[in-house]
């Protein structure tokens, strides 16, 4: 049947066309000027600024150097260097002399090598709180260094080595403000709890869950959680005008899976149709080429972008603003990076592949291991079902040796003493704006979601992309200025973290 229309319903249907379209730019612009206001002001005093005489200050940057130079290891999940440990345990001690002797202080051994201090408040009405860090670091050797990854050694300004970034500069930062704190004669209001895992880098299973094993037997509850985070990021979010703190409040799930294939195994001369080798590979180049899908703004990765909207340039400002109109574009520009991709899905990597012994032998077994890490709003059973449907061949045996869900999102609302503190403590030190985040690496925070509903990873630190990739990476290194930022970062935290009410902010002209 053919429709025909008359001039006058052609311009009627012109007239609704445009004002929906006038409707749709009428509503965009309007929430983009009702953007939050991220420059804000808070009610009340925070934590006075720590005035550091200049020997203090050598002391904070030798105190760091040492501990660099105490090679701390995690080589693998059954290897650690445990001479390195044991030495780190005396190091800590004679470094902080006010902090192990102070009668305020309750101190243990947790799993051999982790430390765990409980800090005694006057004010037994306020639930603690809990500092978290980590002393084992991942391996390194020289090649590719510009100063040895365990000399603790200085150029430019900069202190090098392994765990300079990643773990160590917060173990030695929160013991440092600690001990600055009783050398001025402070008596915490609030207990806190100090934590040190030993073996973070390979899953925190003797270090924070024996730690969390402890605690839970004493019943202890927290108020709120810190352990290591992204910090505050320069340039590395693309189109932002300015540095911004993300305060890291879920972590992503992961899964570590084995693939298996096995197959007659014979002489290379009569080689089958298709050997174990060539079926694994089959099932891994499937796995890369069909990623799992793109999930942009089911997880609170949307709030992150929402909240930091003016800090875009146009017209990312606009978009980001309205995510429920442009969600298709920026999920789609967002997967474009390695970094940006890792927020909008669950990724897959494989990350060891064997197979074969020697030039003229059939294998008889081939096997690979892929990582994902799990977008928050997916679930293990939901990959797995996903990837057994991707890769689509029952020769292909699988087998999760590792898998963990997402971790809860822990609130971020204007009544959370946790959040609260923690980004009145930012803005006030870094002046820039502070947005929720989804933190696409794990920590050992993960182990003490029954502690506390409010766990939060942040790391106070300038980071830019290039800093980024030395964690893990060559010339790990940190800025003299950064580290003492750090420590007055944690000097001002203990201190705001004392009071009984949440921190109140109005919006403002800074
Ligand atoms: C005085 C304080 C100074 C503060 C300086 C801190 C600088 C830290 C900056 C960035 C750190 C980035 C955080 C990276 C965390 C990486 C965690 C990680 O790799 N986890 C592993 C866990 C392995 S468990 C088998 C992972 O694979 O996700
Ligand atoms: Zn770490
Ligand atoms: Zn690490």
């Amino acid at each position: 049947m053919a429709i025909s229309m008359g001039k006058g319903s052609v311009g009627v249907l012109t007239g609704v066309f445009i004002a929906s379209l006038a409707v749709v730019v009428a509503v965009l612009l309007l929430r983009t000027y009702n953007l939050p206001e991220l420059k804000v002001a808070w009610k009340g005093k925070g934590a006075p600024r720590i005035e550091l005489e200049e020997d203090e200050r050598e002391q904070l940057y030798e105190a760091l150097k040492g501990a660099l130079r105490i090679p701390t290891v995690s080589f693998s999940p059954s290897e650690q260097n445990t001479t390195a440990l044991e030495e780190f345990k005396e190091y800590i001690k004679s470094a902080f002399p006010r902090v192990f002797n102070s009668s305020l202080v309750e101190y243990e051994l947790v799993g051999g090598y982790s430390h765990l201090f409980n800090v005694q408040g006057s004010d037994n009405s306020l639930l603690p709180y809990m500092l978290l860090a980590h002393l084992d670091v991942v391996p390194a050797t020289p090649e590719g260094w510009d100063l040895p990854p365990f000399s603790g050694e200085e150029k430019d300004g900069y202190i090098y080595g392994r765990g300079s970034l990643d773990d160590k500069s917060r173990v030695i930062g929160i013991l440092q403000a600690l001990e600055f704190l009783f050398k001025k004669g402070y008596k915490p209001r609030r207990s806190f709890y100090i934590g040190l895992g030993h073996d973070e880098e390979i899953s925190g299973r003797h270090g924070a869950k024996e730690i969390v094993k402890t605690l839970e037997t004493r019943n202890v509850k927290l108020e709120y959680l810190l352990d290591e985070g992204f910090g505050v990021l320069d340039g590395v979010i693309y189109g932002t005008k300015r540095p911004i703190a993300l305060i890291g409040v879920t972590e992503k799930g992961a899964i570590t899976l084995n693939l298996t294939v096995n197959s007659p195994p014979g002489h290379s001369s009569m080689p089958p149709r298709e050997s174990s080798i060539g079926i694994l590979s089959a099932a891994l180049s499937r796995l890369e080429q069909n990623r799992l899908p793109n999930l942009f703004g089911t997880g609170p990765e949307g709030s992150t972008f929402e909240q930091l909207a003016n800090e875009f340039y146009w017209p990312l400002n606009i978009m980001m603003a309205n995510l429920w109109f442009f969600n298709p574009i920026i999920s789609r520009l967002m997967a474009l990076t390695p970094s940006g991709n890792a927020i909008v899905r669950t990724t897959t990597a494989l990350t060891i592949v064997n197979g074969g012994i020697k030039a003229n032998v059939i294998p008889a077994t081939a096997t690979a291991t892929v990582n994902f890490r799990l977008h928050p709003a997916q679930t293990v059973e939901e990959v797995l079902n996903m990837v057994s449907e991707i890769i689509m061949d029952e020769r292909v045996i699988l087998s999760a040796i590792k898998a963990f869900d997402p971790l809860p999102i822990s609130p971020y609302d204007e009544e959370n003493f946790g959040y609260q503190t923690l980004k009145r403590t930012i803005t006030d030190l870094f002046s820039v704006p502070v947005a929720p985040a989804v933190c696409t690496v794990n920590t050992d925070s993960r182990h003490f979601v029954n502690l506390t509903e409010s766990v939060y990873r942040f790391s106070p630190v300038v980071m830019t992309a290039e800093d980024l990739g030395r964690v893990h990476g060559l010339n790990e290194r940190i800025s003299r200025e950064g580290f003492e930022t750090g420590i007055q970062f944690y000097w001002q935290l203990i201190q705001n973290s004392d009071s009984d009410t949440v921190p109140v902010h109005r919006h403002s002209e800074l």
